[in-house]
């Protein structure tokens, strides 16, 4: 037999990590970490020769020593510093695979004011980054946002679809949206770590610039279709960032149906004096694109 596909490590490293600025305020980081390796380690598999491996016991410990060494933001950073470090210090690693989810941590107002070091979990939303270093060839980095849950009473329409004798759904030019967003930039790849701190301003600005591209195309657009909407994210995303290479959106379309209550002394509550309607948990619509540059 042969061993087609070998990597391992540890998942779920979660850690959090406070700033003690000058001024007196604080700031908190807290993510949940994943690493896998690949390299001469086969044999682990195969022959029970435990002599190459880095203990996943052993990548935790390094997380949190590197958490403490180095800056953890952005995430693009610190999972590039993480992956740099496991192929200069394993000669036989030859790829390891990082991937940094930031849970959010909103700093509090109050009085009008920001808190020096209160926060709050102001949603599920995470932002996301796989990095994967490999020896002599750089390092490759997606990033992206995770749970962002967003809804529009109206603004949104599906007409003018194929049908025939399986087709049931009427055309809508007045529809409910509600989706949860799964957005991903590439980035063109980096030669090597220090290319990565070299351009480390770029990562914070894409991710605010895409999540605010999502947020106001989701609100702005009349949309006739989730998948016109996210082609129109992702354009603007590439125009927005000049070193993504490319923009993925994988977004489920879920439905709130229209409840029909005129078994009630003809209570109307369809089409346009739809106001009750049921959230539906499944099935759900999925929609998924690549947008690349021309
Ligand atoms: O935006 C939508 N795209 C679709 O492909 C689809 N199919 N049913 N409803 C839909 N809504």
């Amino acid at each position: 037999a042969t061993l087609s596909y070998a990597r391992y490590g540890k998942d779920n490293v979660r850690l959090y990590k406070v700033q003690r600025n000058e001024d007196g305020t604080q700031d908190v980081t807290e993510m949940t970490v994943c690493t896998l390796l690949e390299g001469d380690i086969t044999e682990s598999w195969t022959k029970a020769d435990n002599s190459g491996i880095v203990a996943t016991d052993t990548q935790k410990q390094t997380v949190y020593i590197m958490a403490k060494l180095h800056p953890v933001n952005p995430p693009e950073l610190f999972a590039s510093i993480l992956g740099d470090h496991f192929l200069s210090t394993y000669s036989h690693i030859h790829v390891a695979h990082v991937s940094v989810t930031v849970h959010r941590w909103t700093r509090m107002e109050v009085d009008g004011k920001p808190h020096p070091h209160s926060f709050m979990r102001d949603g599920v939303e995470t932002r996301v980054v796989e990095a994967v270093a490999r020896r002599s060839k750089g390092i490759t980095i997606r990033s992206g946002i995770k749970g962002l849950l967003v809804l529009k009473s109206t603004g949104s329409q599906f007409w003018g679809f194929h049908r025939d004798e399986f087709t049931r759904l009427p055309e809508t030019w007045d529809r409910i949206l509600s989706t949860e967003v799964e957005a991903g930039w590439n980035w063109r790849s980096f030669s090597a770590l220090d290319e990565v701190k070299k351009d480390v301003a770029a990562f914070n600005k894409a991710w605010s610039d895409a999540r605010k591209i999502t947020l106001e195309t989701f609100a702005t657009e009349n949309s006739p279709s989730v998948q016109n909407t996210m082609y129109l994210m992702s354009e603007q995303i590439l125009a927005a960032v000049p070193r993504v290479e490319s923009v993925e959106y994988s977004l489920p379309n879920k439905h709130y149906f229209e409840i029909d209550l005129s078994w009630y002394k003809g209570l109307k509550n369809t089409g346009a004096d739809a106001e009750v309607y049921a959230p539906q948990s499944d099935p759900n619509g999925l929609i998924q694109c690549t947008v690349t540059r021309k």
